[in-house]
């Protein structure tokens, strides 16, 4: 809520000649805001000198990344604008890293917005604007208003801004969502709106992902249910609550970092079975005394355990049938929300075999396993699937290997010839890994195979037809073998039809359930999990063999685990590890009240983690490894 002008103006007097205010003279979280825009180095009659604007090239890539954000709230952003037309304001979308993604509304005001640079390409997470609503809804992780003088720098003190974070169906925070106006045109029910927009897209975000598994929908009225201002969990097959909407959180009383930690009997004091049994029409959700009423709906969905359930659950509940994922392309999306909507675009190409997909990533992030899911997903699954390492083959031998040869084409050649791995794919999948390292003249001898889509052997003959899906892949950034001369430029473009892009681990948000599923795989049969030291250590490192030296790791600390033993500790971690996640760690700061130039080294680490995170400080929290109050106060002192 906007403050009353006298306080604001006197709290605004303090802090320019005092460098602090008073407590209880402006909201806590404004205050913590202002001390942390003091501690990026920015002054309140300052500009924000070297904050970075995108070009149009970025900004093109930030939105082809943020494509699942970016498609679900536009509809919003149109509607929240239809709500405010004529009341020189605009409609704003950032990602969660303050990054303006999209705006529409009042060209007037744009006009005026852009003078302080708010609009696309712009950043206005708190290291570089200060406190405002895009960037400190960002921080705080929740709704709020800044207005007019509680904008940290004096040149953004024309705006009234309202922003809500937008959160993925994992709890995931993917952006905010902003309505900004002249202050003059303050109006209290703004927070209200956006807030309702941000609900929506969660909505739309949720209904994407978990369409297919078990839902519970919750609303104050029975009629509320299936609507847009609904809030809805996601149950896994075993009971656990795996996605919530901000909406279905608030409803139940529980926070983000619930999701993946509450169990059915937690949130609903009844197993899964029971929950599931009286079907799909509306009921009361018992409620302690003195809470408001509260109705669920709760929907099977299209698993592929049997949807009719037995009317009286079975007496020990199927909580060890494994959840089995519906093809191999869903059982990769483990909850990293960029990698999710990579996997969705695939998906709509799935049964395209004219588009051939290029996929891109760091060595170990999965992309062989990737190839191999979009074929045995895909509607050739009964046909071959041919993966040819170009790296790995002699040059002399590529050719043949790939074309194939008749008897007798060249020294040392089979007398009866070979197919060649090309026709071998015939009716299925090519996947040609490490494209980057096929030498130049094979390159032109494969250009015009997928030219001609037939192919002829050495030694001659009649050319073959042929009808593969291709897939290729590298590490190595094809654009810039292009730039150096070592890759084709016609072949980029023929084989890039579909870039994949798979994220490097320490990028993904998902590395909690990637460690669980890599210890079933490990050890089906036992009920494993790692201690959260060991899994706080994790996510601090930089994993530069991505998934598959994080599959190393678990399946060496799985060897090493005793008989009885069900938690990996740092006992199980090999020497090598642990002396690269501790050479790795510059992290954890000293305890706090510590010497001196400890005490500076620990505030430069603090400032350099929060610009870092674009000043989010949950995520500069995890990443320290302290709490977030303990944050908050080394900011404040
Ligand atoms: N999402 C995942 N879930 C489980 N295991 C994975 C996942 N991604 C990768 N792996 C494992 O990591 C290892 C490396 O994966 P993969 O070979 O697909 O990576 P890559 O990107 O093709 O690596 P390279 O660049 O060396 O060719 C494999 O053992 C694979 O099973």
């Amino acid at each position: 809520m906007p403050t009353a002008p006298t306080p604001l103006r006197n709290a605004r007097r303090q802090w320019l000649e005092q460098g602090q205010v008073e407590t209880g003279l402006i909201p806590e979280p404004l205050r913590a805001s202002w001390a942390r825009s003091r501690a990026f180095g920015l002054t309140p009659e300052g500009r924000p000198a070297g904050a970075p604007h995108a070009s149009a090239a970025q900004l093109a890539r930030a939105l082809e990344h943020r494509h699942a954000l970016m498609s679900h709230a536009r509809p919003v952003m149109a509607f929240l604008n239809d709500q405010v037309q004529g009341s020189d304001s605009l409609v704003l979308l950032a990602d969660a890293q303050g990054l303006l993604l999209h705006s529409t509304g009042d060209a007037h005001f744009a006009d005026r917005a852009a003078r302080v640079a708010l609009r696309p390409g712009a950043q206005w997470s708190e290291q570089w604007r200060g406190t405002n609503a895009i960037g400190t809804a960002l921080a705080e992780g929740a709704p709020l208003v800044v207005h007019a003088g509680e904008h940290y720098l004096a040149r953004n003190g024309f705006l009234t801004c309202a922003a809500a974070p937008i959160a993925d169906p994992a709890g995931q925070l993917l952006g905010v969502l902003d309505i900004s106006g002249d202050r003059r045109g303050y109006h209290r029910h703004t927070l209200a709106l956006v807030r309702s927009g941000a609900r929506m897209v969660e909505h739309q975000l949720f209904t994407a992902r978990h369409a297919a598994g078990i839902v519970v929908r919750l609303h104050a009225q029975a009629e509320g249910l299936g609507t847009v201002t609904e809030g809805l969990l996601a149950l896994s097959e075993d009971g656990w609550l795996v996605g919530a909407t901000t909406a279905g959180l608030e409803l139940l009383g529980l926070a983000r970092r619930d999701i993946g930690a509450a169990t059915v009997e937690r949130l609903f004091g009844t197993e899964l079975a029971r929950l599931l049994a009286p079907g799909t029409a509306p009921r009361p959700l018992p409620r302690g005394a003195g809470q408001p009423p509260l109705w669920m709906r709760v929907e099977p969905g299209h698993t592929l355990r049997p949807r009719a359930r037995p009317a009286t659950p079975p007496p020990t509940p199927a909580t060890d049938t494994p959840w089995r994922p519906l093809d191999a392309l869903a059982a990769l999306d483990t909850g990293d929300t960029a990698f999710a909507a990579t996997l969705a675009r695939a998906r709509r190409v799935l049964d395209k075999p004219a588009i051939p997909l290029l996929l891109c990533g760091e060595t170990g992030t999965g992309k062989d396993l990737l190839a191999r899911a979009l074929h045995t997903s895909s509607a050739r699954r009964e046909q071959p699937f041919v993966a040819v390492n170009c790296a790995a083959l002699p040059e002399t031998l590529i050719e043949a290997e790939l074309f194939g040869y008749r008897p007798g084409a060249f020294t040392g050649a089979s007398r009866h010839g070979a197919a060649g791995r090309i026709r071998e794919a015939h009716g299925g999948t090519l996947f040609l890994d490490e494209i980057g390292d096929m030498p130049l003249a094979m390159q032109a001898r494969l250009l015009r195979v997928l030219e001609a889509r037939e192919v002829t052997p050495l030694g001659g003959g009649a050319p073959v037809a042929v009808d593969f899906r291709l897939v290729c892949a590298s590490h190595r950034q094809l654009r810039d073998e292009v730039a150096a001369g070592r890759f084709r430029e016609d072949l980029y473009y023929r084989l890039n039809g579909l870039t994949l892009t798979l994220p490097p681990l320490r990028e993904r948000s998902d590395l909690a359930e990637l460690v669980a599923r890599l210890l079933k795989a490990e050890a089906p049969d036992r009920a494993l999990r790692v201690d959260s030291e060991v899994m706080a250590q994790f996510s601090r490192y930089r994993w530069p063999g991505n998934v598959r030296q994080l599959a190393n790791v678990v399946r060496t600390g799985v060897a090493l685990l005793d008989d009885g033993e069900d938690t990996l500790t740092l006992a199980q971690l090999g020497d090598e590890l642990r002396e690269a996640i501790a050479s790795a760690r510059p992290s954890a700061p000293p305890p706090v009240g510590g010497p001196g130039d400890l005490r500076e080294q620990t505030d430069a680490r603090i400032r350099e983690t929060l610009a870092a995170v674009g000043g989010n400080v949950s995520e500069a929290a995890r990443r320290l490894g302290v709490s977030r109050n303990t944050l908050y106060r080394r900011i404040r002192d």
